[in-house]
């Protein structure tokens, strides 16, 4: 049973807890470990950390520690590339292990937070990561819990994990740069350099950038092209829009098998088109990469490079916050 007794009374008896400082000093963290022997000089320090009382004992039978609540589901939580931590103050921090996309089961994550006990909090899915981020971080909220929790989460992790990172890969990508203004030569060429700075942030093999004109046949020929050499992403730029020089959506279509989509709830970078021609993703990014920082193109370049298998839905969903 566990019972609660005066600091002073709890000499040569083992803390139940990792026992946390917030100093003035800026100090945040663990003063005591748990099953540290109480000592008569620890008095004090226990006193001036606010533990006038501390709990002391053994858990009954369906009760489950702090650390072992969270030990037991960690593994099951995260799927490929995430490091578990350690366990301290009852809590787990997962970090990725490789550059890639950070990807949550939404759903999932929500169920293991309903349980009652748990906080299992994270950073955004989607997000792009580095080796070392942090990614998330778990515990529950008291001393401890009731077994059926544990169990429950289990249950719910049967499905899958919370978390996994999926790592970027080398793509081949070609280019395939339209607009007769450009290619005629009356104005000078501003997406090459867009592209890329942005590819570089990725690892790609670049297959070449193409100049052609607003001519539907000729962007078809020169993707299959690129397609016979391996491509796994061809960028088109140019012509997104509602004018009758604005082919390359068309040209999308007839190029992939499986078109996705053509204009995404996302401002800038409204036009975005997309389609899929077995591996191969065909990706329209619109004018306003030219001249905005950030548009859609950022954030759908890396889960392509992740090799996500991208939906209707993941555009769709983007409506709320979407406008960057
Ligand atoms: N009435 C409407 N106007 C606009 C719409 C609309 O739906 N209705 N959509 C807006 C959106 S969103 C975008 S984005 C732009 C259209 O962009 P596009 O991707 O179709 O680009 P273009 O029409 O080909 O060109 C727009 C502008 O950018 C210059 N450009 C294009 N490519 C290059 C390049 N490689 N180097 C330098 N400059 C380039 C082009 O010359 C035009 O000035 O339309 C909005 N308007
Ligand atoms: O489709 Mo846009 O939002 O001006 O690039």
């Amino acid at each position: 049973m566990i019972k609660k007794i005066r600091v002073e009374d709890a000499i040569g008896l083992p803390l139940l807890h990792d026992f946390t400082a917030i100093m003035t000093d800026g100090f945040k963290g663990v003063k005591f470990k748990r099953d540290h022997i109480v000592r008569e000089e620890d008095i004090d320090e226990l006193k001036n950390i606010g533990k006038d009382h501390i709990y002391v004992g053994e858990l009954e039978k369906g009760q489950v520690h702090e650390v072992d609540a969270i030990d037991e589901i960690s593994s099951l939580l995260v799927g490929e590339n995430i490091n578990i931590s350690d366990i301290s103050e009852g809590k787990i921090t997962l970090t990725s292990k490789v550059r890639g996309v950070f990807v949550i089961n939404r759903k999932l994550l929500r169920a293991i937070n309903e349980i009652g006990d748990y906080t299992i909090s994270s950073k955004r899915s989607y997000i792009s990561v580095n080796p070392d981020d942090k990614l998330a971080g778990g515990r529950i909220v008291p001393l401890w819990t009731e077994r059926w929790q544990v169990e429950k989460a289990k249950e719910i992790l049967k499905e899958g994990p919370v978390f996994e990172v999926k790592e970027f890969k080398k793509l081949k990508v070609g280019c395939i740069i339209t607009g007769d203004e450009v290619y005629y030569g009356r104005i000078k060429d501003a997406f090459k350099p867009v592209l890329e700075e942005k590819l570089s942030n990725f690892p790609s093999e670049l297959l070449a950038y193409t100049f052609l004109p607003d001519d539907e046949e000729k962007l078809v020929e020169t993707y299959k092209t690129y397609k016979k050499m391996g491509a796994d992403l061809v960028i088109f730029t140019g012509g997104m829009s509602v004018d009758p020089d604005d082919i390359t959506p068309s040209a999308i279509r007839r190029a992939g098998s499986e078109f996705i989509i053509q204009g995404i709830p996302m401002q800038p970078g409204n036009m975005l088109t997309l389609a899929r021609d077995g591996k191969t993703y065909l990706m329209g990014v619109p004018g306003a990469s030219i001249h905005c920082k950030i548009t859609s193109f950022d954030y759908f370049l890396p889960r392509v490079f992740a090799g996500l298998d991208l939906k209707k839905e993941d555009f769709l969903e983007m409506a709320e916050g979407g406008l960057l």
